[in-house]
């Protein structure tokens, strides 16, 4: 393969919340990187991993998803949705093949079409869902939406897929590679992920202590790892690391429910994320959690970014 021929750049994947978007990426890289829940908007930072291919290589923005902004918070994502896709060669947007086309859908359809001459790929996900009659009535539908919002040219391809059942998986990879600029591997081979270990350990704790109390603490949960650091005096083969994480919330009755009676839910909370953390790191850690009241913390701009939003 000659190098004018290889391609390479960066993908963006859009949709409501629940879209699939992460377990595609997942699909996608061979490798959990994102981190999937049953759960809608659970990715809250931009997380990439990365495709080899023979002839490209993409290198995956997964970006929260994009909603009507209600709070700050709902304003600086999606500013941050709008700030990634500005960078980034092709997007993907995502639309289950079991839910109708909805306002969500068309809301993000209208933002994207003002992208101009970016590519947009309408992904057409979770089709083990449905049967072929109604894939091709979503199909249709999707492909009825991309000419609302963008006239007669449509989105620039549409792309049915099964992240889970492996369907088409490679098919997706191929069709956002054609719309890759020529370039040779951007990133060398074997980086799957470059996302910071402490972002994905906060998104571990922020996803357990979320477990079950979603509902009751919808935007007002921010984690942000204090400290990481290997204990000292431990011997090369039994290494333990320290992990210090602190939990904002808004109100102190808000700290009440993450804590729980008697501080039962807090350990439970510590004892999944910590499985999951060693899972993710391979190394044993203990996890000292905090939690803490940060008032109205989504409505101040300041703290925001001092939780690195
Ligand atoms: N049956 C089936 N389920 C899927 C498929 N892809 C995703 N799901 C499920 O749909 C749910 C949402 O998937 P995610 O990948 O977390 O969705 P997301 O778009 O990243 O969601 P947010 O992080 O909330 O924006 C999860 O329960 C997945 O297991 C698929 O191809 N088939």
């Amino acid at each position: 393969m000659s190098d004018a021929e290889h391609r390479a750049g960066f993908v963006s994947l859009v949709g409501r919340p629940n879209a699939g978007k992460s377990t595609l990426t997942n699909a996608l890289v061979g490798q959990k990187v994102a981190i999937t829940s049953a759960k809608p908007q659970t990715t809250r930072h931009t997380i990439r991993g990365i495709v080899n291919r023979e002839d490209s290589q993409l290198i995956l923005v997964d970006t929260p998803g994009l909603h009507r902004p209600r709070t700050l918070l709902g304003q600086r994502l999606n500013d941050l949705v709008a700030d990634t896709l500005a960078e980034v060669d092709a997007v993907g947007f995502c639309l289950p093949a079991n839910e109708k086309v909805g306002p969500g859908d068309r809301f993000i359809a209208e933002q994207l079409a003002r992208l101009h001459r970016k590519p947009v790929i309408a992904v057409v996900t979770k089709t083990d869902l449905v049967d072929r009659a109604a894939l091709t009535q979503q199909l249709l539908a999707v492909q009825k939406l991309g000419t609302d919002v963008a006239g007669a040219d449509g989105w620039a391809d549409i792309v049915p897929v099964s992240a889970s059942a492996g369907i088409q998986v490679d098919t997706v990879a191929e069709v956002f590679s054609s719309h890759m600029p020529v370039s040779p591997v951007l990133y060398p081979d074997g980086e799957l992920t470059d996302e910071p270990e402490a972002v994905m350990v906060a998104e571990l704790v922020r996803e357990a202590a979320l477990e079950g109390v979603r509902d009751e603490l919808p935007h007002s949960l921010a984690v942000v790892v204090e400290e990481m650091n290997p204990r000292e005096g431990r011997s090369e083969d039994d290494p333990l690391l320290d992990v210090h994480v602190n939990l904002y919330v808004e109100r102190p009755s808000q700290k009440a429910i993450i804590i729980g009676k008697g501080g039962a839910r807090l350990r439970d909370v510590g004892t999944t994320a910590r499985r999951s953390i060693e899972a993710l790191l391979g190394t044993r850690i203990y996890l000292d959690l905090h939690v803490k009241v940060a008032k109205d913390w989504q409505r101040d701009p300041k703290q925001l970014v001092k939780l690195g939003f």
